[in-house]
């Protein structure tokens, strides 16, 4: 078994040299080491605070250790400085654990880092003289495309809040069976937990875990019970319990995902939460729809996949791994997401477009490329939650209705 700042250096190496997410990372590497509760959210903490903290720490280390280091060594020393620095650990628990977790000939110098760091906490917490895409850990293309869009002080506000963990709120589950026992009164709707996760509540389905920003995109479909709704990209079926909660039974929701990996996970989380769907299929909605669907839904929901640049608070990492290249290439699957699904509308149906991006080209520009392209829709609303004046989620969503 390793401890969990051991875990969180081999985490790190991993996620360097391949392509998994950190989460799944780090939900693989607690459950192979059989971490308890407490050393599972040390982790998790260490983890998504090197993550968060990447460049800072960086700078840090750069200004307490002149030449070269090897990759290991650097993310031990990132570890060190998350506990000390980033999660404030007491010193001699930070630099003890810390240079234990070197091999003996980097030792010396892992204790003399983290000495040094312990002696010139003040000066390495001051911020003030560093440029805001190192004091807040952001790549600058990120920076400069959000300082042109937002102004630069909102965009500040923005890349502190994706600093923050993100709070835990709940859905109560209103298609709860009268024999499960309903959450207490202190878990309201659409609220915050205080306190460790009821994953008692969670077993039994009497609630969800999801961001307010979530239920825009199916308020502004307002679906109506006994109609037959689309969830074209469903998996982990966040939205598709919203749905099914509105319309107060899952009967008339179809659940489609491209990824068959992700289908186990929705269908457990829909048993979980007691709806029944009319059907969980995999679909890739970039290929034309099967004959059985056309003409088939009053609405579809096409919650796309997205560069998450909204949601950056939860996916640590994505900030390091989303390229300016890749939101024009998830534009165009978007793209051909929304128009392979218009033959399954009925007449008169509707469509909600959603993503948890805050960037203009996968959003009102798509949809205004869309309008042109397709005069016989009209737009019927936009709905749109930034993470700095918000204070939730970043997510848009667009309710396109065939005239
Ligand atoms: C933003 S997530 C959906 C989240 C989900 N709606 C929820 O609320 O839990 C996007 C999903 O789209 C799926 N996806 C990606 N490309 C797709 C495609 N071409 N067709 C269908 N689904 C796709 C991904 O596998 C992913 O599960």
């Amino acid at each position: 078994m390793k401890s969990p700042r051991r875990a969180a250096v081999s985490i790190l190496r991993a996620w360097a040299k391949g392509h998994a997410y950190a989460e799944s990372l780090i939900e693989r590497h607690a459950s192979r080491n059989e971490l308890s509760a407490p050393d599972r959210a040390l982790l998790n903490a260490i983890v998504l605070g090197v993550l968060r903290h990447r460049r800072l720490l960086d700078e840090w280390i750069g200004h307490l250790r002149k030449g070269k280091l090897d990759h290991e060594t650097r993310d031990i020393l990132r570890v060190g400085l998350c506990q000390l620095l980033i999660l404030q650990l007491p010193d001699h628990a930070a630099v003890f654990e810390t240079v234990n977790l070197g091999k003996s000939p980097v030792r010396g110098l892992i204790n003399a880092v983290m000495r040094k760091a312990t002696a010139s906490k003040k000066q390495l917490l001051d911020l003030s003289e560093l440029p805001p895409t190192i004091a807040c850990s952001h790549p600058d293309w990120l920076y400069n495309r959000w300082k042109k869009q937002f102004g630069p002080e909102a965009t500040l506000d923005l890349m502190l809040f994706n600093n923050q963990p993100a709070p835990t709120v709940a859905r109560v589950n209103p298609l709860l069976p009268s024999t499960i026992a309903p959450p207490p009164s202190s878990i309201a709707d659409f609220e915050e937990i205080n306190g460790p996760i009821p994953t008692d509540l969670l077993a039994s389905g009497a609630i969800y875990i999801t961001d307010p920003a979530t239920r825009h995109c199916v308020e502004l479909m307002a679906p109506q019970p006994g109609e037959r709704i689309l969830d074209a990209c469903a998996a982990p079926g966040g939205k598709a319990f919203l749905i099914a909660a509105a319309q107060g039974s899952g009967s008339g929701l179809t659940c489609t995902d491209s990824n068959d990996k992700r289908l186990p996970r929705l269908r457990q989380n829909l048993e979980r939460l007691h709806i029944v769907p009319e059907s969980i299929d995999c679909h890739d909605w970039t290929r034309p729809a099967p004959e059985k669907w056309h003409g088939a839904f009053d609405a579809i929901l096409l919650d796309v996949p997205c560069s998450n640049t909204g949601v950056l608070r939860r996916r640590v990492d994505v900030r390091w791994r989303l390229q300016p290249q890749d939101i024009t290439e998830l534009t165009k699957i978007q793209t051909a997401i929304l128009e392979t699904a218009l033959p399954c509308l009925k007449p008169g149906g509707r469509i909600v477009y959603s993503t948890c991006s805050i960037e203009p080209e996968e959003n009102e520009d798509l949809i205004a490329g869309f309008l042109v392209r397709h005069p016989e829709f009209e737009l019927v609303g936009t709905r749109q939650a930034l993470p700095h004046r918000d204070g939730t989620d970043g997510a848009f969503a667009a309710l396109l209705r065939r005239k």
